[in-house]
């Protein structure tokens, strides 16, 4: 199968939107390169530094790419991106252009290899390309990813806060729902954590797939169940632990199931939320009986711990 690049060139107001914009519009992988980045420099940790590639980010502003199967392409979405993006509120957009190329199926492997590089994603957690070597440090969790058509490799602000909220909060023996798995990274962080048994779930049938293959790249397979699912729809075995990285429509329609489906003092780890939805799904969450432990915030997105009280 051939794939469809899209890639767009935005001023910076636009970013945090963009990857909202083109999730709804049904793309299958957005990379998002900042040339703010380039100017944040290094992230050193345990004495590696990971350096950042000029050639990989544009001299200014914000070159976005993403990419649709030939299937799921359409000459229309050009325009539905363009007008989604133009009409933005409060957001002035300065700089909008949007090109086209073509990837064989054989290209698009390395497409993502020239951006996929290790890195720090959370205190713990460091992820690392499955075709990368990497000499860990003891004290870090390595987690090995190819990531394919799905999504979470962990640079995604939403993903990184649900690593953060993880390593914090998911103990041993807990068990463990990872709603809209992609990757599977969430599942594997809780089973790093010593989560159990855990379960990961995807609309998207390629999703289960890369998942369950990321699952044996880094052994624990065996240790998450694995399957293609609607958000919590016919799920009937308690959790200690609800997770969901979905955008902030698609949590809302699961709050009041992942209330019912937790035990007592649970968890519900809710992220994919932009600011400007984060009231209305905190009502929805304490209205549903939820107790709202931690709020975190990076890039214009909202991750939430909410804990059932009974
Ligand atoms: C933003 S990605 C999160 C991937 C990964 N959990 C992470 O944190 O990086 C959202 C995932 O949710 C899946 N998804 C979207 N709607 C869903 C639904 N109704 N039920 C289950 N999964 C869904 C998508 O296919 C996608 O893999």
């Amino acid at each position: 199968m051939d794939y469809k690049e899209i890639t767009l060139m935005i001023n910076h107001e636009v970013e945090p939107f963009i990857a909202d914009i083109l999730n709804e519009l049904g793309a299958n992988g957005i990379v998002i390169e900042d040339s703010l980045e380039l100017q944040k420099g290094r992230i050193e940790t345990f004495g590696e530094i990971y350096e950042l590639d000029p050639a990989d980010y544009p001299d200014k502003d914000v070159r976005v790419k993403c990419y649709y199967s030939e299937f799921d392409y359409r000459a229309e979405l050009l325009e539905q991106i363009e007008q989604a993006v133009k009409s933005l509120q409060d957001v002035e957009v300065t700089r909008f252009e949007i090109s086209t190329a073509d990837i064989k199926d054989e290209d698009w492997e390395n497409e993502w290899k020239n951006h996929f590089h290790a890195f720090k994603a959370s205190e713990k957690f460091t992820v690392v390309p499955s075709w990368e070597d990497y000499q860990s440090d003891p004290s870090e969790e390595v987690i090995h990813l190819d990531p394919g058509m799905a999504f979470g490799t962990g640079d995604h602000a939403t993903t990184s806060m649900c690593l953060r909220l993880v390593e914090q909060h998911v103990k041993k023996g807990m068990s463990v729902i990872d709603v809209g798995t992609g990757s599977g990274i969430l599942s594997i962080a809780a089973h790093r954590m010593g989560a159990a048994p855990i379960r990961a779930v995807d609309l998207d049938k390629v999703a289960v797939r890369v998942a369950e293959e990321n699952f044996e790249i880094n052994q624990c397979r065996d240790a998450i169940e694995t399957d293609t699912g609607n958000l919590l729809v016919g799920e009937t075995e308690k959790r200690d632990v609800v997770i969901a990285n979905i955008l902030a429509h698609i949590v809302d329609l699961m709050i009041d199931d992942a209330f019912n489906l937790l035990n007592d003092n649970g968890l519900f780890i809710a992220s994919g939320i932009i600011d400007e939805k984060e009231e209305m799904i905190k009502d929805h969450i304490s209205e549903a009986g939820f107790k709202i432990e931690t709020t975190i915030r990076e890039k214009g997105w909202v991750a939430i711990l909410a804990k059932k009280v009974q």
